[in-house]
């Protein structure tokens, strides 16, 4: 019972998946419970069954249990033989991995790969830099000549050849011309009348290679009808012309190249016929056929957008198309040729290349040109529709020309546009494209005149001195990129003209803030000034105040008690408020009366000063008044004299409350006034007595109330309009009411109700001029000043 518990034990250990190619017997039951049987094959049975055999030696019958059991671990057994076979296989293949050493070698020779890749590319570079070196030295506009043999038309007409070959001169050429003299032509290559095809491609071969890096190109065959450029350009089935040849060098240098440069080759093939397009890969018996016009691409290539252009992947493919676009191009038969091209035939191999190294991509293109026959009108024999498109051929070949002679004379305008066929060809005909031309002569002497016009035109087109070629890049990409950095660009033009126009403001704000401070510096300086000539004023005032007092009693206010401890004007005068609440400068204007107003008598100077300071006037007179006392001689009142006053004595005085106006209505009478400078030893005390009762008054003022305080700055002007109302509401108050009470001034208008002498007094003036401010006078608003002499209407309107 203990090895069937083993063998239970043995059955539920997982086995190791076998990898082995010996099928495993598959077991059936879905768990491992004991008598359920298992489905294996034949032979392990029989195996098992000779085990069974060897498991019981006395060859008793065994329990059928047992048997299985027994089966069982045999079976076991041969698995576990499996697992360790596949084990070891497992191990032998672990070690077939290739070790450290092998991964080091591929990695070097990875390095070795990428090495001589990178060097291959440079030699790659290298090899077309010098292949085009080699082109250009020879000329980027090459002209070979060809001579067709004698046809058999012009050997059974017995014409004779004119041309020579002088085998000494190479490449060149001698023309017997009619009258027997020999003209001379060089070419870069002029073949003989037995060089075939292929002679001919081989000398073409280095021009086209050119297109698979990258540089256009354009072959054309020039001359007179029936002098074999279709032939040459297109040959026959037998002999093959250039056309066909490219395109099968173009497919042998892509095949050379493979692995590094990928190509994609495409034909399109069209026609210029009487100064119009067609497509002759397309189907032209369709009556819808759009018509082809050429465009300028972005790229600033030509374009004829809906022109076909055919794929073509090898050399059969190609000779189809040139077969069937052959088929569809206008011929007509002509006197000088039986199947004469009667429009410029045009082969265009678009290359598209991409260097799979760097990834590089160029796109070129070779056109490959049959241009009509270059004869003459009058020499061939046509009319109609012949003559038409004759003329059309030499007005496009004359546009070929000119274009030729404009790049051979380096003028700056090229007239391409002057043709169809000029048109086409402007990105690969001059400039920086390789050109190469094929004069086609005939050898015959009733063709010599004509032999001699192409091969003069052959000879300027030869003249031409190309800019060196540049090579083609695949325009798309770089049209994307170029659109790319015209976006920048613009983009930085907006950021400068911002920057700008920031930097301008900034300049303008930095200007005005200047300006500002210009402006503050001046405001400080006005006000500076502004303060000087107020207390330059109120010095004036208090000395003339002083002068006033110190005349009339000068004993008594120098000796007036409890004197307050002297204080200057200016320092009781409080500071300027704020700039806004003052008035503009413009309108504190200074009281200057003026020199040259006449004064007719005393009497009337007098009065036009008196009435200056009339309360009665009003505000309104206060511009007259300034007026008129800036009218007023300045030196007339420095200058001391005896002046006249009228005055009219006050019939009664009426006393009113501090609150209302006091008038003091006085007869008229004459004072006189004497301006005198005042004695400078009362000018040191001046200003003691008057500040302290100055001082006091406005102290007092407080307890006066607010009408005494509104008259506070009028003060000074009362020197010369006292009020005896006034004095007397202040009399007990302050001392210079007192003072002004004893004063004599004071005292003489109120003379006449108060005793005082009847007779004018002699007042001693400051001899400097009175300056007035309009502050003082806005201040007076509702103050009628008090006057020496009050008028009539002022008493009227009093009473
Ligand atoms: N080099 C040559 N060797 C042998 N045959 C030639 C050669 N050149 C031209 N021919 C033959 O001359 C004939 C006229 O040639 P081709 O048609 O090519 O002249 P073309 O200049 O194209 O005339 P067109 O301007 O009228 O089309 C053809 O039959 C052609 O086979």
């Amino acid at each position: 019972m203990e090895v069937a518990m083993e063998v239970i034990s043995e059955l539920c250990t997982p086995v190791v998946p076998s990898h082995d190619s010996r099928p495993l017997p598959s077991i059936t039951g879905s768990d491992m419970a004991l008598g359920e049987s298992f489905e294996y094959d034949d032979k392990m049975g029989n195996e098992l069954s000779s085990e069974t055999e060897l498991a019981s030696p006395d060859g008793a019958h065994t329990l059928p249990i047992l048997q299985k059991v027994i089966d069982l671990s045999n079976k076991i057994k041969n698995l576990k033989n499996q697992h360790m076979l596949l084990t070891e296989r497992f191990k032998l293949d672990s070690d077939a991995f290739p070790g450290p050493e092998v991964v080091k070698t591929l990695h070097l020779l990875g390095t070795e790969h990428e090495l001589l890749k990178k060097k291959y590319l440079e030699e790659s570079s290298e090899r077309k830099r010098l292949y085009n070196e080699v082109i250009e030295l020879k000329g980027n506009i090459r002209v070979f000549c060809r001579c067709r043999p004698l046809n058999e038309s012009e050997l059974e007409s017995g014409s004779t050849s004119v041309i020579e070959f002088d085998s000494s001169q190479e490449n060149e050429i001698q023309v017997l011309s009619s009258d027997s003299s020999k003209k001379q032509f060089k070419f870069d290559h002029v073949f003989k009348t037995e060089d075939g095809q292929g002679a001919v491609f081989s000398q073409a071969k280095p021009v086209v290679a050119s297109v698979m890096d990258g540089y256009n190109v354009c072959i054309f065959a020039y001359g007179q009808t029936g002098t074999g450029k279709t032939f040459t350009m297109e040959g026959t089935p037998e002999n093959r012309g250039v056309n066909y040849r490219t395109l099968k060098e173009l497919f042998k240098i892509s095949e050379e190249r493979d692995g590094v440069m990928k190509y994609e080759l495409y034909v399109s093939m069209l026609e210029v016929y009487n100064e119009k397009i067609r497509d002759l890969l397309a189907d032209n018996s369709n009556p819808n056929l759009k018509k082809l016009e050429i465009k300028q691409a972005a790229e600033g290539t030509q374009e004829v957008p809906g022109l076909i252009e055919a794929q073509v992947y090898g050399t059969e493919e190609v000779w189809e198309i040139l077969k069937s676009g052959n088929r569809a191009r206008s011929v007509g038969s002509t006197s000088a040729n039986e199947l004469s091209s009667r429009s410029h035939c045009l082969l265009r191999v678009t290359v598209k290349g991409e260097n799979l190294l760097n990834g590089h991509r160029t796109k070129s293109h070779l056109w490959l040109v049959d241009l009509a026959g270059s004869e003459r009108v009058g020499r061939i024999d046509v009319d109609g529709e012949r003559l038409k498109e004759s003329q059309f051929i030499n007005k496009s070949l004359s546009a070929l020309g000119d274009v030729i002679s404009a790049l051979a004379s380096k003028t700056a305008h090229i007239p391409y546009r002057n043709s169809k066929l000029t048109h086409l060809l402007q990105s690969s005909l001059g400039g920086d494209c390789k050109t190469l031309m094929f004069v086609q002569i005939s050898p015959s002497a009733a063709d010599v005149g004509e032999t001699l016009c192409s091969l003069n035109f052959a000879s300027r087109v030869r003249g031409i001195e190309n800019a060196p070629a540049r090579k083609q890049t695949d325009l798309t990409d770089l049209f994307k990129f170029k659109q790319m950095a015209e976006k920048s660009k613009h983009d930085e033009k907006e950021m400068k003209k911002f920057q700008d126009s920031v930097q301008s403001l900034q300049l303008r704000l930095t200007a005005r803030e200047h300006i500002c401070r210009t402006l503050q510096e001046k405001v400080r300086d006005l006000e500076s000034h502004l303060a000087d000539e107020r207390k330059a004023r109120l010095k004036q005032e208090s000395r003339a105040l002083a002068t006033v007092v110190g005349a009339s009693q000068p004993s008594s206010m120098l000796s007036l008690p409890k004197l307050a401890a002297p204080k200057t004007i200016t320092e009781k005068k409080p500071p300027l408020g704020p700039s806004k609440l003052r008035l503009p400068l413009r309108k504190i204007t200074n009281f200057i009366p003026p020199t040259s107003s006449p004064l007719p008598s005393k009497k009337r100077r007098v009065s036009s000063f008196i009435n200056t300071a009339h309360p009665t006037e009003g505000k309104e007179n206060v511009p007259k008044m300034m007026t008129t006392a800036a009218a007023a001689n300045t030196r007339s009142l420095l200058i001391p004299r005896r002046n006249s006053l009228a005055l009219r004595p006050t019939p009664t005085v009426t006393t009113t409350t501090t609150t209302t106006m006091t008038q003091v209505f006085q007869p008229k009478r004459r004072v006189s006034i004497a301006t005198l400078r005042p004695r400078p030893e009362l000018q040191s005390h001046m200003a003691t007595p008057l500040q302290t009762s100055a001082s006091k008054l406005r102290n007092g003022s407080a307890a006066l109330g607010p009408q005494l305080f509104a008259t506070r700055k009028a003060r000074y002007s009362k020197l010369f309009s006292p009020l005896p109302e006034f004095q007397t509401a202040v009399e007990a108050a302050t001392p210079i009411a007192a003072m002004r009470s004893s004063s004599k001034f004071m005292g003489s208008p109120p003379t006449q109700q108060g005793g005082g002498s009847r007779n004018g007094k002699v007042i001693a003036l400051q001899r400097k001029p009175i300056v007035w401010s309009p502050l003082k006078l806005r201040g007076l608003k509702n103050f009628r000043r008090p006057s020496l002499i009050p008028s009539r209407s002022s008493s009227t309107e009093f009473q």
